[in-house]
């Protein structure tokens, strides 16, 4: 049995997270970590995520009080590396679904990690198909050099641009040659028109109700265009990976830094 505490379980993700271990048999909810904000007392928060567990505002007090194997955290960026910072004090196994983390945290924290020897996982994308078009645009990259990512979310989502369009220019400036695209003499008649730069490559973020996670990875060449696209319809698309995620970082010693690394 894998002892699991979530945090933001009044989340989009952190409520379908609280289905999923719920329903697992091979899980166990002990705790849920929250931020009573906006003049919310605990009282709503406990009415708005109906649960039998414990909730902790602080989670340093969590991991001291309650024992705990894997830390799932689906909050927001600016809470996501403290999160898992704590969760390595405490020898807990953070499996982080948050978004926003640069380069560099993700260096420092794989450090942190390494020098703790204890297992964490970092997947900016659970969903297994997108997975799939990451891999895939990668495999391309190496053929097709000339790429631009559209990245399309709800208009709820405070981080631009999304973690899956960051983890994605990553994985395919690891495979092409660094290159401006464009023309070497274009300019912006208006700012951010071009989308923002990766190493040479754009990213363009599109923001609107109605959508959930949306991505197009176009590439150009000669007379031809090829274009890799993944939706999620709904939140549920990403909890088989969550569940492997909270499965494999039991076994892990080091960071992981997307799924990729663990769905072979
Ligand atoms: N890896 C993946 O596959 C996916 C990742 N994400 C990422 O997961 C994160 C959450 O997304 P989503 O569920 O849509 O966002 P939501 O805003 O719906 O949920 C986030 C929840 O976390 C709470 N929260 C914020 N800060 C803290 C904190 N410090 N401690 C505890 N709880 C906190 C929020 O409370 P309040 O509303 O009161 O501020 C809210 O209830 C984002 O970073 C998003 O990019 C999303 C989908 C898939
Ligand atoms: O905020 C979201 O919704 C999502 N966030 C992740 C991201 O930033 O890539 C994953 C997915 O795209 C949904």
């Amino acid at each position: 049995m894998i002892r699991i505490t979530i945090a933001g379980p009044r989340g989009n993700m952190g409520s379908e997270a609280v289905k999923m271990v719920s329903e697992d048999a091979t899980f166990q909810l002990v705790a849920v970590v929250d931020i009573i904000n906006n003049g919310l007392k605990m009282k709503d928060v406990k009415e708005m995520a109906p649960l039998d567990v414990p909730i902790y505002e602080d989670m340093d007090q969590c991991f001291r009080e309650v024992e705990c194997d894997v830390l799932i955290d689906l909050t927001a960026p600016e809470s996501g590396k403290k999160h898992m910072i704590t969760a390595f004090d405490h020898g807990v196994r953070p499996v982080v679904g948050t978004t926003g983390f640069s380069d560099q945290d993700v260096e420092e924290l794989t450090h942190l990690a390494a020098d703790k020897k204890i297992g964490a996982i970092i997947a900016p994308n659970f969903a297994i198909g997108a997975i799939l078009m990451m891999k895939f645009s990668q495999m391309a990259a190496r053929y097709m050099t000339d790429v631009e990512i559209i990245e399309q979310h709800h208009d709820r989502k405070l981080d631009a641009p999304s973690g899956t369009a960051v983890k994605t220019a990553r994985m395919i400036a690891d495979v092409r040659e660094k290159k401006k695209q464009g023309h070497p003499d274009e300019t912006e008649q208006m700012k951010g028109a071009r989308g923002a730069d990766y190493d040479g490559l754009r990213i363009h973020s599109v923001r609107l109700p109605g959508l959930v996670a949306h991505q197009e990875v176009i590439f150009g060449g000669e007379g031809q265009t090829l274009k890799i696209r993944h939706d999620s319809l709904n939140r549920a698309s990403f909890m088989p990976g969550v569940k492997l995620a909270c499965e494999t970082v039991m076994k892990l010693d080091v960071l992981v830094y997307g799924l990729e690394h663990i769905i072979e």
